[in-house]
């Protein structure tokens, strides 16, 4: 049975006023009953937690959803406010609906019925319901060589108490990081959530991060203990940890140890530590965790500065992947189980969330593929395994979409001509079908025909032949991939939402499709639109029991993300249509606003630029306080099958293009001197700039950069989406050599631009 806890505290949605707004739960302020009845049970040590307070207690503001020290929230008592128009203010020692400490606990945004009224859970509460239910199904499942390995729900459940145990017996202090960097796999899982049960974070490292990063990400979350894939990781760790004061232990999880060192365990070693431990200590800091605390921290991935410590509360994430499983209506292991593949960066929400906690919220398996999945290696474990529901970011879809287009090219003119009117069929008929709401209609004779002959061969070649829920997410997806899946009857269903809101804010389904909208809220949340133009495109704001507690140790940045009401502000530009579908058009937390004033959304810009000049692999458009745009360039190369680096060499597509412009060009050193390819990059700007708006937006000057941006070098996150910062500091010379006052600029005349 599921221990629950009693609810800590309510808290309805403030009603939006004047601001347009959308969602499922209702929407006035009640009385707001704020009734903590539960004690703080910290363990911490009184110096460290003095030492703490010191340096995090803040002022409560009366305007501002407050935050409170740990100290003061320890009492009991309730408030009982009412104030129109704007979040019930805490009295002195009440919760607010954020914090930036760890150690703190928040006020839930529960509704008072439906879904936001759901009785909040805690990790464990929800783990052990999981294994009442689904004891004996596969939880997790893994190749290892040839033998197939797996872990049902007791045994991983127990597994993850054991783990516990031996992280509290190597000295993981309460509210405490514990960092993994690794590739997916069982003790990645493990690690993550015998972390919570042991009362510390959960602290996913991206496999990509630097040793300096690292550092920055293990001494925010004042890491314990770091737990690293095999060697190569653990020398990042090695290199930077005289410069870890909070680390006490290191567990490496795959491959022998290549040298002995005091505090450093191999992954059977760890468990051994816990395996005769007993259970009344674990037990005690488990039953003292309450829903509204601190779980896991998930650090943003930098694409607007600095990463930042998300702080997801235990409810955060029960709660969402609640919601997410009523949305998107996924089946009961009882019933038909569900199977995923875990192969995203499981440091990035998105693939925490699908992997980890909705598939464990319907008794689900999780199947993880190899370390090379992305090189190459994951259709193979696709077909392998073949999924019942399968996510992907924009950029895996791209590069099926590439894949398919090139074998697609070299077929036989009658399979070329049987495949464009199989896609033709399939695009009108899922358009159709989507018009409808997803009504299952009488289909055309044709779309039955074009589905034996295409669609179930598609299918089954990419091993998504069970796969009745494709979604992509966490970043922009084109029309042109969007709609070429479409026609191959594979509808994308699309998930927006960011880290701040544990992953998914709207997430669109069979029955609530368009292309390119991003859906519908999960059940319990709510949208507004703050700010809206005269089209109705405002910055898309949240509210509901997925927006996060703050960000560790960052008072401000939590105050620039909530508002005075609580709502979460995005960054994002988004708008309704009449039917409440969600449209994102741009990203203000990318906005550029030159010199003159003029506000210029980059993406469109970059876009248009790729589309014209078919070579570009990247571009990224510079501006922001400056006099005019100029615009970094790379080619479209091939990328090193081992490391993922981008190499010198281009691909078979660029040199093709390259033959059709007359050059001979096969690499991008030699691009940089090819008056050609310059003319023809030029002239494709040109095209772009005659379609822009106002002067301002013409792009004045580029450069092709020697090398593509990439993941490995830095220049982009794990969603592919671009790092700003880092590729302008990169290539800080360049860009100031834009704006050195001789510089020539280019036109159609002079298409060479200075270098
Ligand atoms: N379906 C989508 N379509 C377009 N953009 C999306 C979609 N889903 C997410 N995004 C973008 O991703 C952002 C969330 O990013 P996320 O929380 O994953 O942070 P991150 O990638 O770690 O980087 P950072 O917070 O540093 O920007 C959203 O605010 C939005 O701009």
């Amino acid at each position: 049975m599921v221990t629950v806890c009693e609810p800590t505290v309510v808290m309805e949605p403030p009603r939006a006023g004047g601001l347009l707004e959308s969602g499922h739960s209702a929407a006035s302020l009640d009385d707001c009953v704020v009734d903590r009845a539960n004690e703080s049970s910290e363990e911490e040590s009184a110096g460290e937690r003095d030492e703490e307070i010191g340096a995090h207690a803040e002022v409560a503001s009366s305007t501002k959803a407050t935050e409170v020290p740990a100290e003061q929230t320890s009492n009991t008592q309730t408030v009982n406010t009412r104030r129109p128009n704007s979040l019930p203010v805490p009295a002195a020692g009440g919760l607010g609906l954020w914090t930036s400490r760890g150690d703190a606990e928040v006020i839930l945004r529960m509704g008072d019925s439906g879904l936001a009224a759901e009785t909040p859970l805690t990790i464990n509460q929800m783990f052990t319901s999981a294994v009442e239910h689904f004891a004996d199904y596969t939880a997790l499942s893994w190749k290892e060589g040839e033998q197939q390995k797996s872990l049902n729900y007791r045994e991983y459940y127990q597994t993850c108490r054991t783990a516990a145990k031996s992280f509290l017996k190597l000295g993981l202090q309460r509210y405490h990081g514990v960092g993994i960097l690794g590739f997916n796999s069982a003790e990645w899982f493990i690690s993550d959530i015998a972390a919570i049960f042991a009362g510390g974070f959960a602290v996913g490292i991206y496999t990509t991060n630097s040793p300096e990063a690292c550092q920055y990400v293990a001494n925010n979350s004042k890491a314990n203990i770091i737990v690293v894939e095999n060697h190569k990781q653990l020398q990042k760790i090695l290199q930077v940890e005289d410069k870890l004061p909070h680390l006490k232990a290191i567990i490496q999880y795959k491959d022998a140890l290549k040298e002995k060192r005091p505090n450093l365990y191999t992954w059977a070693e760890f468990m051994e530590l816990g395996r005769d431990e007993p259970d009344a200590p674990l037990d005690a800091i488990v039953s003292s965790q309450k829903p509204n605390q601190c779980c896991t921290l998930i650090y943003t991935s930098g694409t607007t500065g600095q990463p930042k410590g998300v702080m997801l509360s235990h409810d955060n994430i029960t709660w969402t992947a609640l919601s997410t499983c009523r949305h998107v209506g996924l089946t009961d292991a009882t019933r038909s189980q569900e199977l995923v593949v875990s192969y995203l960066p499981l440091s990035h929400v998105a693939a925490q969330m699908v992997d980890i906690w909705v598939s464990m919220r319907v008794g689900g398996t999780t199947h993880f593929a190899q370390p090379d999945a992305l090189k190459g290696s994951l259709v193979d474990t696709l077909k392998e395994v073949r999924p019942t529901a399968f996510m992907g970011v924009p950029r895996v879809w791209e590069k099926m979409q590439e894949k398919m287009k090139s074998v697609g090219a070299k077929s036989s003119t009658m399979r070329k001509k049987l495949a464009a009117w199989a896609k033709d069929v399939g695009l009108q008929t899922n358009l159709t079908r989507m018009n409808q709401s997803g009504a299952a209609g009488r289909t055309p004779l044709s779309y039955q025909v074009a589905k034996k002959l295409v669609f179930k061969k598609v299918r089954k070649a990419l091993g998504l032949d069970r796969c009745s829920k494709c979604y992509t997410g966490a970043a922009p997806i084109t029309k042109d991939t969007l709609e070429f899946f479409l026609s191959l009857d594979i509808p994308l269903y699309e998930l927006y939402g960011m880290s701040e809101s544990t992953g998914p804010h709207t997430i669109s389904i069979p029955e609530a499709f368009k292309l390119t909208s991003c859906g519908k809220e999960i059940p319990g949340c709510r949208t507004k639109l703050h700010n809206p133009d005269e089209e109705g495109n405002g910055e898309i704001c949240f509210w509901g029991r997925h927006v996060f507690m703050g960000y560790l140790n960052m008072p401000d940045k939590t105050d620039e993300a909530l508002d005075a009401e609580g709502w979460l502000h995005s960054g994002d530009l988004g708008k309704h249509d009449q039917n409440g579908f969600l449209f994102i058009t741009g990203r203000i937390k990318e906005l550029i606003i030159t010199a003159g004033g003029e506000n210029i959304p980059p993406v469109p810009i970059e876009d248009a630029v790729k589309e014209a000049v078919p070579l570009i692999s990247n571009a990224m458009l510079i501006g922001d306080k400056r006099k005019f745009l100029s615009m970094l360039l790379t080619i479209k190369c091939q990328l090193n099958a081992e490391s993922g680096e981008p190499e010198d060499e281009l691909t078979p597509e660029a040199i093709e293009l390259c033959r059709k412009l007359g050059s001979n060009a096969t690499r991008v050193s030699e691009i940089g001197h090819d008056r050609l390819i310059h003319a023809a990059i030029q002239e494709g700007i040109n095209r772009v700039n005659k379609e822009a708006t106002s002067n301002a937006q013409r792009i004045q000057k580029w450069i092709v950069l020697d090398r593509d941006f990439s993941l490995p070098g830095g220049e982009l996150g794990p969603t592919m989406k671009l790092k700003r910062p880092v590729v302008a500091k990169m290539y800080k010379e360049q860009i100031e050599n834009f704006y050195k006052e001789l510089a020539t600029p280019t036109t159609p005349e002079n298409p060479l631009p200075p270098k």
